[in-house]
């Protein structure tokens, strides 16, 4: 069985699936409420796709996985983006593929900091939520709306994550 091994979270090596989430030198910042506050101005966007569509946030509490794991299905949703906010300060794993018709070889993974976030742009593939070490509250921002907006697909063969040497 493959096994897949993440690389630590960065915004280059996420571009081509979505955002980084996370205070970085590069983010446009704004000073704002009297000099109190900086704003990371608009660090990614939430997609929607439909006339009756709404941006909305979730919370999940996700229970965390035992590593190595069994990689067993990936998803997309085509009609927006989801992002993930880590608000319990624990790392998480990502896994994720280029949109478009699935192809396992473009399977990558990353290790997450518990003070990163990630966007996945729509039709993005990817596992649902790994949370690691305990259970993990995640401030979700995603689509609501009419029609069906999760595929689903079965990994077969079946992919192994575990974590590699850092
Ligand atoms: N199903 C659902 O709302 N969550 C998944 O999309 C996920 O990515 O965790
Ligand atoms: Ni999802």
């Amino acid at each position: 069985m493959r096994t897949l091994t993440p690389s630590l979270l960065t915004r280059e090596a996420f571009a081509p699936f979505g955002n980084v989430i996370e205070v970085h030198p590069d983010n446009t910042q704004l000073a704002i409420n009297y000099g109190r506050t900086t704003r990371h101005h608009a660090v990614a966007e939430v997609a929607t796709s439909g006339p009756d569509d709404r941006a909305i946030l979730s919370i999940f509490r996700s229970e965390p996985v035992s590593l190595p794991f069994q990689l067993q299905v990936m998803e997309r949703h085509p009609r927006g983006s989801q992002a993930f906010m880590p608000l319990s300060g624990a790392p998480y794993l990502v896994v994720v593929a280029p949109a478009g018709d699935f192809d396992a070889a473009g399977l990558r993974a990353f290790l997450a900091s518990g003070s990163q976030g990630v966007n996945y742009h729509a039709g993005t593939w990817h596992h649902y939520s790994l949370a690691m070490e305990r259970t993990s509250d995640f401030l979700v921002a995603d689509r609501d709306g009419p029609g069906n907006n999760c595929d689903e697909i079965n990994l077969e063969p079946h992919v192994m994550l575990a974590l590699g040497e850092h």
